[in-house]
């Protein structure tokens, strides 16, 4: 039986597509989950090699169900990213008009992209959440809700009929994908990596976010994500989600991430993985002072100043 891929299902997922552009897939067996909780838990009790899921979109920002995932329970790795665009159909059983349209659905993280449109064409249609765009499809074939905001590639799977197309309230609104499997060394670095990484601060005091951040930005490091999400805690208590430019052999961010191990609480490493759709010619040059050669000189410039050789 070939290795197994979970994703978030069922059959005609945004993350489906996705999940599709990725070489390796063809030599797996990609098996939809009904949540990104229980996709992840298919890798942490080995039942699959890795599971891909949605973890954030331009227009709304994270997915906090994955986050949150991510975050805590039994660590994951995050190996691989995809970027898709995304816009929506309106997929209706055959026959209904839009008049006829009382209730809609799809996944949450689809509504702030559909807003205007539905304030627009259905203002009175009452929303209703689904576990994923292609689940409210079938939802919707079921006959428990009237339209569904999904991939127009949903419908034939689930014998619904396409309304109205290309339904986006943003232009280019594109969703991020992760391939996440279980702890293990990540792939080489190839010049055009991310860094993804979980931050407790150690105590609440006046700056403690600034010098986090300074961490990387006296590196050179350009953050690419930042989304504090609550620890369960307390009303204040907030952890960070953090991507950063660099690969954890890079000596820039080797160095950041054991300034943070010294001044953290705790920091849990997500992975350092190739960066969707760019090139190392597309990577900024680095700021000076930052590349490895400068971190091993310096390192090696006070070695020679400890056995007074300098
Ligand atoms: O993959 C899907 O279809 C999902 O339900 C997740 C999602 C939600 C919104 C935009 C892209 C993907």
């Amino acid at each position: 039986m070939p290795a197994s891929y979970a994703y978030l299902g069922p059959e005609g997922t945004f993350t489906e597509v996705a999940l599709r552009t990725l070489p390796e897939t063809a030599t797996r067996e990609l098996v939809p989950y009904v949540s990104v909780q229980s996709a992840l838990d298919a890798v942490r009790t080995g039942e699959a090699e890795a599971a891909f899921v949605p973890i954030e979109n331009s227009v709304e920002g994270g997915i906090t169900t994955t986050l949150d995932e991510l975050v805590a329970g039994q660590p994951l790795m995050i190996y691989r990213e995809v970027l898709l665009s995304i816009t929506f159909a309106l997929l209706v059983r055959p026959g209904t008009k839009l008049s006829d349209i009382k209730t809609v659905t799809a996944h949450p993280a689809a509504q702030p992209q559909v807003r205007n449109w539905l304030k627009a064409h259905l203002p009175d249609a009452a929303w209703e959440s689904a576990a994923s765009n292609a689940d409210g499809a079938r939802l919707v074939q079921e006959g428990r809700y009237d339209a569904a905001f999904a991939g127009e590639f949903a419908a034939g799977p689930y014998g619904l009929e396409v309304l109205e197309s290309d339904i986006h309230d943003a232009e280019n609104a594109q969703t991020r994908f992760v391939l996440v499997g279980r702890p293990a060394r990540p792939a080489a670095p190839t010049g055009a990596d991310k860094t993804s990484v979980v931050l407790w601060q150690r105590d609440d005091h006046p700056g403690g976010l600034r010098d986090l951040l300074g961490e990387f930005a006296t590196r050179g490091i350009n953050l690419m994500l930042l989304q504090s999400r609550p620890t369960g805690a307390g009303i204040g208590n907030y952890c960070f989600c953090i991507d950063a430019e660099g690969h954890i052999s890079d000596r820039r961010v080797a160095d950041a991430l054991m300034g943070l191990k010294r001044s953290c609480l705790q920091v849990r490493y997500l992975g350092s993985y190739p960066r969707a759709e760019v090139t190392p010619a597309d990577v900024d040059p680095l700021r000076p002072g930052t590349s490895d050669e400068e971190f091993v000189a310096a390192a090696d410039w006070v070695a020679r100043c400890q056995d007074g050789r300098f």
